[in-house]
């Protein structure tokens, strides 16, 4: 008989460059306990060199869930698999609690993979998660959609490298959730029901309930393919045309800056932008369309978006941080933080205090002497992150480690976006993202 779920799991592992661990992320719902049953059967047909572990991260934001969690356990032991429950300690926030659940889940489950030693975390992530997913960004972005500048327009990637450091796979993605249920009722193998999951309350829920009741057929999207190739055209394009200076002044010819009819470019430009802003996202539809308009204009003059002077001269386009709401931090010793949304910095020693101001005219020179203009290199000099150390006998820079900040991909960068990640990466300075365990996007 034909078994989709079994199926998934073979090919799953098929995909690996080479056999490793996987983490499997069991909530105790239907779909991740489907997803840990198939991978332990499709496993045990293996020759070998796959092995599981599992992790259940308990919210306790519920009673009950300790309760589901141990179960859980029972479940793996009874498999053979190692299984660890990692508990959100602490205060939780009063609003937004889903999504801080959600990041601490990574958070928690990336630790759990750390422990096991695994080279990447599976997820139980369904069709039906991915039909709520695009209805969800689709009510947010109505029209993004059309041209793929948005970071929903995909929906969800099957692969997604959180933190620089851990890849999650979702084998799941095609798989409708009937399907699973089916799955484990033929085999005797229960779950529970996370009752949040119907609370109307939550957004994911009430469209939950939408996709129950439709086919999943939702408004046509762009697929992992389409939206790897665009990351792939628009990389090109900004290793083409785009050179950044000390993570600070992004510099652009001007016959390419007017080229805003092409998506790629604008969506290669609107994340140089993002990182040049210390931003997570890019700017809004109506904003990028405005800044189109002046950039196609082909005229000098300067326009602000998402934090970011666009500033337009006959020798070419710059981009750079405004002058505006640039904070203070403090960093205690040894300590890390992160200024302005662009700077990690972490401290080799003494308390260090970071502003933004000329550090020396040294930058400014240097900016020069790159061939930027006088008045670029000065703006952007003023926006650079200064660091004074608390023992006058270190100086600042020598005092700490400073690494640029890529908020688009830091956290969670989805497979079909690292080869853009990576361009943007190396503009800045900075190394490429690590590759995923497995063959595909
Ligand atoms: N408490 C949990 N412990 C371990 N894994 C979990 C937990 N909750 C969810 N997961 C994992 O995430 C998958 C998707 O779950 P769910 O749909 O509830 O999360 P989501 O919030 O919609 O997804 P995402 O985390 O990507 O936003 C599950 O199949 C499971 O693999």
């Amino acid at each position: 008989m034909p078994n989709a779920v079994l199926d998934a799991a073979r090919r799953l592992l098929s995909s690996f460059v080479k056999p490793g661990r996987i983490l499997v992320a069991v909530s105790g719902g239907s779909d991740s306990m489907g997803l840990l049953f198939a991978l332990h059967s499709a496993i045990a047909e293996e020759k070998g060199g796959f092995s599981l572990a599992a992790c259940t991260v308990d919210h306790a934001l519920r009673s009950g869930s300790a309760v589901e969690a141990e179960a859980v356990g029972r479940f793996c032991a009874e498999l053979d698999i190692p299984h660890r429950v990692l508990r959100w300690e602490g205060d939780k926030p009063q609003t937004g609690i889903q999504a801080a659940a959600r990041n601490k889940r990574y958070e928690l489950l990336a630790v759990a993979a750390n422990a096991f030693d695994a080279d990447c975390i599976a997820t139980g992530h369904t069709a039906d998660d991915q039909c709520e997913t695009i209805a969800m960004r689709g009510a947010r972005h109505p029209v993004e959609g059309e041209t793929g500048e948005g970071q929903g327009a995909a929906g969800m990637a099957a692969t997604m490298l959180y933190a620089r450091q851990i890849w999650v796979l979702r084998p799941f993605l095609g798989i409708r959730r009937a399907e699973i249920r089916t799955y484990l009722e033929r085999r005797g193998i229960g779950w529970s029901d996370d009752p949040s999951n119907v609370n109307p309350q939550f957004e994911r829920a009430r469209l939950r309930a939408d996709v129950d009741r439709s086919n999943c057929a939702s408004s046509p999207v762009w697929s992992g393919a389409q939206r790897a190739a665009s990351s792939a055209r628009a990389a090109a394009l900004i290793e083409e045309r785009v050179k950044v200076h000390e993570a600070l002044v992004a510099e652009i010819a001007a016959s390419s800056a007017v080229k805003m009819d092409n998506p790629d470019w604008r969506r290669g430009l609107m994340s140089v932008a993002a990182v040049l802003g210390g931003r997570g996202h890019l700017p809004a539809r109506a904003t990028i369309k405005r800044l189109s308009d002046f950039l196609r204009s082909d005229r000098p003059g300067r326009m602000t978006a998402g934090r970011v002077v666009f500033d337009r001269r006959r020798s070419g386009l710059y981009l750079y941080r405004e002058p505006r709401n640039l904070p203070v931090l403090g960093i205690g010793p040894g300590g890390r933080g992160l200024w302005d949304g662009r700077f990690s910095i972490a401290s080799l020693g003494p308390a260090l205090t970071v502003s933004a101001g000329v550090d020396g005219a040294a930058l400014q020179q240097r900016l020069i002497d790159a061939g930027l203009p006088k008045g670029v290199a000065r703006r952007a000099s003023e926006v650079a992150p200064r660091i004074v150390s608390a023992e006058p006998e270190s100086s600042g820079r020598e005092a700490a480690v400073i690494e640029c900040r890529i908020g688009l991909y830091d956290t969670f960068l989805p497979g079909f976006d690292r080869i853009m990640a990576d361009a943007v990466a190396v503009l800045f300075g900075r190394e490429r993202y690590p590759a995923p365990p497995v063959h595909d996007v």
